[in-house]
């Protein structure tokens, strides 16, 4: 059986013309974002040099267009190779909070507000730090950029997730790691990884834990597997919002006359307001999508749906908010009124507390897209 739902109309017109300088200057949300996927290329140069790593570039213009143009492959499990470059200058405390402060400091200047930036202590334990070293260690570079960014009269405030990989089996643990944290940096946690081959229910143990413990997860899911991911990541598992969910579309028909119709999953996201984490630049170089022009973002968009924009991993990507959100503009129309409904949607499903995520809305966002129209 599927659900009728009116033929989506265009947005409105903001009445404002959008240049890149604009959508830099709007307040921006960022729920998905990998902290070992947004190093700055010569940050990699130079600690890789200091540890004896050997890369395949050796400066910092030619890393960059090596991880761009490898992880431009049509698979994910070949653009997650590229990550063994992040992950190996990861292992040290002082390169690890060096790394995290970068992050936060680009995301400050990129006009983000308010991120979520996730990554996995069990990858950056090689070099004997324990789990908790690691995230006191992220934990000191957050905190040391926020107070900068603040001095120099550009807040933001920036969250950690911990990941757990879904091939390994580490996922109870590292869901205690993160409510043990919880009230100092961390806000939730998330699986990723290899998605074909593991499904979430491996980790059910970890996300029952997390329920009972009043705590929040995303599911990286409906990337590189469909709609039985999602929907085991979901009913299953109990995610609070979707890494991806791009997939979702496999359950949206239109049919010849333009009519769309969602079968029982794709009405039970919209319904429930699951929050979807989309990422169209890194959907494109793993080939869950096949351009921006055709992302289903703008039909989910257009229907409704929780849909939020990210930038997953900034480097391998070569992008920032403000890069997708641009190409949202360019590719698919959307406009200022568009931005702002996707900022509003990306801080209302936050994991950080209501009165917190209330307050970023009526006196950063609202007040931030209006100043500029
Ligand atoms: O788009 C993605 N899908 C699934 N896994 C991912 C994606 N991007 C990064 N990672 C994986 O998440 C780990 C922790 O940050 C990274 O090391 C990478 O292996
Ligand atoms: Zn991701």
């Amino acid at each position: 059986m599927t659900v009728s739902t009116p033929t989506p109309s265009p947005s409105a017109g903001s009445g404002s013309a959008l240049t890149p300088e604009l959508v830099r200057a709007v307040p921006k949300v960022l729920l998905h974002d990998h902290l070992d996927g947004g190093l700055r290329p010569a940050t990699i140069v130079e600690l890789a040099a200091e540890i004896g790593h050997e890369l395949p570039a050796t400066d910092a213009a030619s890393l960059g267009d090596w991880f761009a143009e490898s992880a431009d492959s049509g698979s994910l499990v070949r653009y997650l190779e590229t990550f063994s470059h992040t992950v190996a200058v990861m292992q040290r405390r002082d390169a690890i909070t060096r790394i995290a402060r970068e992050c936060v400091e680009d995301l400050a200047a990129d006009g983000v507000v308010y991120a979520e930036v996730r990554y996995a202590p069990e990858l950056m334990v090689e070099q004997g730090l324990s789990l908790d070293e690691v995230v006191a260690a992220v934990q000191a570079g957050f905190d040391e950029a926020m107070s900068e960014a603040a001095a120099a009269g550009r807040p933001i405030v920036a969250r950690q997730l911990l990941t757990a990989m879904r091939h390994q089996a580490m996922s109870r643990e590292i869901a205690e790691l993160a409510v043990a944290w919880r009230d100092r940096g961390v806000t939730g946690f998330d699986i990723a990884g290899a998605e074909a081959g593991f499904p979430p229910t491996r980790h059910l143990d970890a996300f029952e834990y997390l329920r009972r413990e009043n705590a929040h997860f995303t599911i990286h899911a409906g990337e590189a597997f469909g709609l039985p991911s999602i929907w085991e990541a979901l009913q299953w598992c109990g995610a609070d919002r979707l890494g991806h969910g791009v997939r979702i579309i496999d359950d949206v028909e239109v049919g010849p006359d333009g009519q769309v119709s969602l079968g029982r999953l794709a009405s039970y996201v919209r319904d429930k307001r699951i929050p979807l984490e989309m990422c169209p630049s890194s959907n494109v170089q793993t080939g869950a999508a096949a351009s921006i022009a055709e992302h289903p973002i703008k039909l989910l968009a257009d229907l409704r749906f929780r849909v939020t924009v990210n930038t997953d991993n900034r480097l391998m990507s070569r992008t920032s908010m403000s890069q997708e959100m641009w190409l949202l503009h360019t590719e698919l129309g959307f406009d200022l009124d568009r931005l702002e409904w996707l900022t509003t949607n990306a801080m209302k499903s936050a994991f950080t507390h209501y009165d917190k995520r209330y307050a970023l809305i009526t006196e950063v966002i609202k007040p931030g897209y209006a100043a500029l129209r």
